[in-house]
Parts: C-alpha cells; structure tokens; sequence
C-alpha cells in the first residue's frame, strides 16, 4: 500500500528580509538618487571643485551610492559591452557556457545559472499510512491548534531532534529560509590579470577596453574620495594598494518578470571591496537600502551614468563614516531582460584592511576586526563568489 506523507507548513515572512539588519520599513522611497558629476570633481576652478569635492563628502556620508555622471566612458564602449554580453548570454548556446560552473576555488571566470523561487517555511512531514507516526508532544495535537503549538517559537531548539538523520525517517523536520534568485551571471576576475571568455567574438575585447577605462575612473574616484575624508589623493591607492587591486565583475542578464521563478533578481546583500560600479542596459529593479532605512528604487539613472555604492572595505577601512549599503534586484516589475555589469573594486588580496587610526578615538573605538582582503572573500566562499563577510568581522553595532 502506498505511503501516505503528510506536510505540515508554517509559512514565514515574504522573501529575503532575513537579514541581521534592523527592522526595516519595507515601504519603496521613491526619491532621486544624488548626482555626482565627475568632471567637476577635477576643475581648474578652485572654487567649482571645492563645491563639488563637498557634496561628493556629503553624498558619501549620508547616502553611500549615487550616479556617477561626466566620466568621459563613451556610449560606444557601453554599447560595446552590452551587446557582447548579450551575444555571450545567447539561449541557444546555454549547454555551451557549463564549461565556466564552478570546478574550484581558484576559478578566475565562473558561469552560474539561477532560478528559485526561494522557500521561507517551517515543515513538519509524517508518514500518515499505513502506520501513523507523529511526536508525542504537544500534547492534544487537534489539526490546526496542535500544529500551531508544535511551532512554538520557543521550542524550535527542540523541535531538531526530528530534522534528517536517514531515508527511513517517519518523522522528519525542516526549517527553511532561503531568498531565491534569478539570474544567469558570468563572473570574471577583471585585475590585477584581465580574464574573460574568448568566444563570441569581440566580446573579450569589449569588456578590456570597458575595464581599462572603468579602473581610471575609479582611481580617480578614489582620488576625490580620499580628499573629501580630508587626506592627500593618494590616501585611498595606498591604504588598498591599488597598483594589485582585486577586481571582479559580475555580468547579470534577468530574466523578463514573466519567464522569472519568484520575484527575485539578487537576494539582500553588501558587496566586498571599496566601491562597487554598475551599469546597466535598461532601467529596472535595482534597489538600495538608504540611511534611513526605506528601499529606493534605482529606476531614473541617467543615459551611460555608471552607478556607484560604497563597498563593505570603505566601511571597514573608515571605522564606519562611509557605509557600504544593502542593495537587492527585484524582477517582477522587468517587462524586458535586462542585462547588468556589477564590478567590485577591491584591494590588493594581501591588503590587510582594518580600521584606519585616523578614524579611530576614545568615541569611536574600532567597530570591525582586521583581515586581510583574501581572508575577508574567503570567509563565505572563494575569491570569484565575492561574497561579503562584514557581519563576521563587525565587532559591535555602530
Ligand atoms: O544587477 C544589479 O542591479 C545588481 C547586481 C549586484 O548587486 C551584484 O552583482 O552584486
Ligand atoms: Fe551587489
């Protein structure tokens, strides 16, 4: 006779705020993201690029992202870079991308296709028949009382005792909270060595040329940065050795919200290094956590403006006065596929990045443990996953 299982769920909270953040207010803040004109940053004129280099200090502390505007990358280069993505991602080719999944921790390019809707419930299964099998307590387990006694938020310690032991479990317990995803992405080490697929053609070349041009930006974003925290230019190049900086970049292609499982993209996270670049080929579905703790939707970004977020290692490097932010990709409001190029510029992997003694005194004692940038990849995955890790490095709430 056939076995009878019986699955008992809880559902828990809708996807992807199991974060260790404060309480979020999950309302959309729909307010312009700041502007930061690039150019002005480098004026001749004294006064235009004192202005400017104060409200980039501004920008950084009390938002930490903004548009990048004025950069001087041409839209041939950004149309360059899509459409070799675009080509690369081609749906007929898919079996053909699998020689880039994952073979070992030192992958410099790495191919990964997700689609989950994500799962967030508790379960309890029994076999029902031909022999009924559940715990003895509570006790008077009637269907929906007894159900929503066994869950007892107290007792979850308790209730492990029936998570997996074996396949001949008549009892078995789960509790599952993952965010799911959507995504195909290609990522690459982009520096200190430039890696990339060498097929289709001219793909390889139209992410050189557009890395090449990104990392000068970014030195010279660097270079402003480091002013507005009140050193010299160099500050930011030495503190991270920038000569070796590691740099991967992460190509995303969503899906449109039709042929998506679940509504999202990328679950919450912050990004290792220092800053993060994104540009993108259509609007839609980035969103970032602000200061005050609503979820902006990047959804006005100017033509060729290149996104930029403070990363995990500014943070870690400033004792906290310019913070790395929660960001996420939601899908369910794309019409169309969108494609994303997310670089994370980071430090030489040897940079032992701690908190800076500058940013340091009897009020603001170090807030985060020192690692060394390897390290810091290497504590939830390998240097290509560049996952964050400043939840584990973080020493109090700041
Ligand atoms: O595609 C996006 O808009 C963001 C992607 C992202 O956050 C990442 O790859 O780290
Ligand atoms: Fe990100």
């Amino acid at each position: 006779m056939a076995a009878l299982i019986s699955d008992v769920s809880i559902n828990q909270k809708p996807y992807c705020y199991n974060t260790t953040k404060a309480a979020y207010n999950y309302d959309h803040e729909q307010y312009d993201v700041p502007t930061i004109d690039y150019f002005m940053l480098f004026s001749n004129d004294p006064n235009q690029r004192s202005k400017a280099l104060n409200y980039l200090r501004h920008v950084c502390q009390d938002y930490g992202f903004f548009y990048l505007v004025n950069h001087g990358i041409t839209d041939n280069v950004f149309e360059s870079v899509f459409k070799g993505i675009s080509d690369f991602f081609d749906p007929i080719e898919v079996e053909d991308r699998r020689q880039y999944e994952k073979k070992n921790p030192t992958d410099r390019i790495r191919w990964g296709l997700r689609s989950s809707p994500g799962e967030n419930r508790e379960y309890l299964k029994v076999v029902a028949h031909p022999r009924f099998h559940c715990p003895p307590k509570p006790a008077d387990f009637s269907v929906f009382k007894g159900i929503s006694d066994f869950f007892d938020p107290i007792e979850v310690e308790d209730r492990r005792q029936y998570e997996k032991k074996n396949p001949t479990d008549r009892i078995r317990w789960g509790l599952r909270s993952s965010p799911g995803e959507n995504r195909e992405y290609l990522k690459v080490v982009a520096h200190p060595r430039f890696h990339c697929p060498p097929k289709p053609a001219d793909f390889s070349e139209a992410m050189e040329e557009y890395f090449k041009r990104l990392r000068e930006v970014v030195r010279g974003l660097g270079k402003a940065v480091s002013k507005t925290l009140g050193f010299e230019e160099c500050y930011i190049e030495k503190a991270f050795n920038l000569e070796s900086g590691f740099d991967v970049s992460a190509m995303n292609l969503y899906p449109p919200n039709f042929q998506s499982k679940g509504a999202v993209g990328v679950p919450d996270h912050t990004d290792p290094g220092f800053f993060v670049s994104l540009v993108q080929d259509v609007n839609g579905g980035l969103q970032i956590l602000s200061n005050a703790g609503n979820w902006i939707d990047v959804y006005d970004m100017p033509p060729n403006a290149i996104f930029i977020n403070l990363g995990d290692h500014l943070e870690i490097l400033t004792n906290g006065k310019y913070k790395s932010h929660v960001h996420r990709v939601v899908v369910d409001n794309n019409k169309v596929k969108r494609i994303s190029v997310a670089t994370l510029h980071g430090p030489s992997l040897d940079t032992f990045v701690k908190p800076a003694p500058e940013f340091v005194d009897d009020s603001h004692p170090p807030a985060y443990r020192g690692a060394t940038y390897k390290r810091s990849l290497e504590a939830n995955g390998d240097e290509i996953d560049v996952q964050s890790s400043i939840d584990q490095l973080r020493l109090q709430v700041i």
